[in-house]
């Protein structure tokens, strides 16, 4: 039995929900379908998730009709081209969950987001019974996803797992709305962005599926991000860990929480092209061929900052790094990464979490608490991730790095590698990102 999940992008219309039912009926062993909201249809055109964000805090400060309006727009014209009688079952439940309590607004925005996605599973289950296929929608929250009441950001809770064991008994094809699950106490609540992958994977672990089929608007997981570099190298195999550092580090094909319960359920996870079914894709899983060279991919981010600490003798000072990381932790800011060096130490965070009045906070305690002998804040920092099993026995990979990037004029602001040796960062300014990734794929992808 497979689990099968369609992202945003091939739900983004009529003609793509076609193709979702092609792709499923073409294979008897597709029996849970998990639904993303729909997504862009063009470059400039916005996700249904977007517009229900825009709804919801509208609605927050007493007006968002007009984005209701947008949303109700998209659904009814995807609802008129597949011939679907559920307009005015989705119309109803939209003004109910808009109308909802505001009492709680982060509860009240993950109801309203989660509708994007429960919305869509219904058309597209409506569509699939109109198509003569016995099909039904299967709410997360009957079904036993039970997550933590964490808005926009839940965990699953292991209990769902044995509860979506007996969604096996049940007939026909199911159509999942992903996205989302409910809190003990009943509450809709969300995973973080991208999270239908996330409601997938824990379908495929709870229903014991043979694999996890994730379809996107991709051939591939390419080893660059694609934005950068037109037609860069397919990647036909990648290992759990792999992926999940490469996602972790920007590859937004594929949500980075999505792979721990396939992982620990053993199931591959396969990467394909609604719009290409026939491309043979990724295949996610426990050990994968060593066909390539040291690295398989090569992913980047930005919004990172720095706090760079000093002082004489820290080498020597027991307990320095837990107290530093301390002061964060009490600031409820977490960490990417610790690189350091005898009589220095920097702390590379997102810096979303690092507003002028928290760095001004964070500096004061650093100085004061620690007595250093200087605190200071770099922003604006790109992290460029080089991933792959085969760096474990190659020799020379960093240097190999190192060099293509100062052939390349950009200056490495810091490097880190972690102790499992499957990744390597370079910290980079944030101008310099693309002109750095383009280097190193040229090093490692392109000279042979
Ligand atoms: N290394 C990569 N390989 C493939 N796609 C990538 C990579 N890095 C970023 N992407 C982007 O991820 C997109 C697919 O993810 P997403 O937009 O979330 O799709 P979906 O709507 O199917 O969930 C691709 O269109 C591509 O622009
Ligand atoms: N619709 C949600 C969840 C999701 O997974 O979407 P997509 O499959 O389009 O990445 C979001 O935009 O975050």
């Amino acid at each position: 039995m497979k689990v099968v999940k369609f992202g945003g992008t091939s739900l983004a219309s009529a003609e793509q929900i076609k193709k979702v039912f092609q792709i499923v009926t073409s294979d008897s062993m597709r029996k849970v379908v998990v639904v993303s909201a729909p997504g862009k249809r063009t470059k400039d055109d916005s996700k249904v998730t977007d517009l229900l964000i825009a709804c919801a805090n509208g609605y927050i400060q007493g007006d968002g009709e007009s984005y209701l309006d947008q949303v109700l727009e998209r659904f009814e014209e995807i609802i008129r081209e597949l011939d679907v009688d559920v307009m005015e079952q989705i119309r109803a439940d939209l003004y109910e969950v808009v109308q909802g309590d505001k009492s709680d607004p982060a509860a009240y925005m993950d109801a309203v987001k989660a509708s994007g996605e429960d919305n869509c599973a219904k058309i597209v289950a409506a569509y699939f019974r109109k198509q003569g296929v016995k099909a039904q929608y299967i709410n997360p929250g009957v079904a036993g996803l039970i997550v933590t009441n964490d808005p926009g950001n839940a965990q699953v809770l292991p209990q769902s797992y044995d509860h979506l064991y007996k969604l096996r008994q049940e007939d026909g094809v199911l159509i999942v709305p992903g996205f989302f699950g409910y809190s003990e106490s009943g509450r809709v609540v969300t995973f973080s962005r991208g999270g239908s992958d996330i409601t997938g994977s824990i379908l495929a672990n709870g229903m014991k599926a043979t694999i996890y089929e994730n379809f996107t608007d991709v051939d591939a997981v390419y080893a660059v991000n694609p934005n950068f570099i037109s037609k860069p190298a397919e990647i036909k195999e990648l290992t759990y860990q792999e992926m999940r550092e490469l996602s972790y580090a920007g590859f937004a094909v594929f949500h980075d929480e999505a792979l721990i319960p396939a992982f620990r359920a053993g199931i591959p996870v396969h990467i394909k092209n609604t719009n290409n079914p026939q491309a043979p894709g990724t295949k996610i899983m426990h050990t994968r061929q060593h066909t390539n060279g040291p690295v398989i991919g090569i992913a980047s981010d930005t919004g990172f900052c720095s706090i760079n600490v000093s002082k004489y003798l820290m080498n020597r000072e027991v307990g320095f790094g837990r107290r530093l990381l301390h002061i964060l932790e009490d600031e409820g800011i977490s960490y990417e990464h610790t690189p350091s060096g005898i009589d220095d130490i920097s702390v590379i965070v997102r810096q979303q979490q690092l507003n002028e009045e928290i760095e001004a906070r964070v500096v004061a305690r650093i100085t004061d608490e620690l007595a250093v002998d200087s605190v200071a804040v770099e922003r604006n920092l790109a992290m460029i991730m080089l991933v792959g099993e085969g760096m474990r026995s190659n020799v020379g990979t960093m240097a190999r790095a190192a060099i293509a990037l100062a052939n390349a004029g950009v200056n490495i602001e810091m490097i880190n590698q972690g102790s499992s040796e499957v990744s390597m960062m370079f910290g980079v300014k944030e101008e310099e990102e693309k002109k750095a990734v383009c280097a190193l794929y040229e090093a490692f992808f392109l000279v042979v």
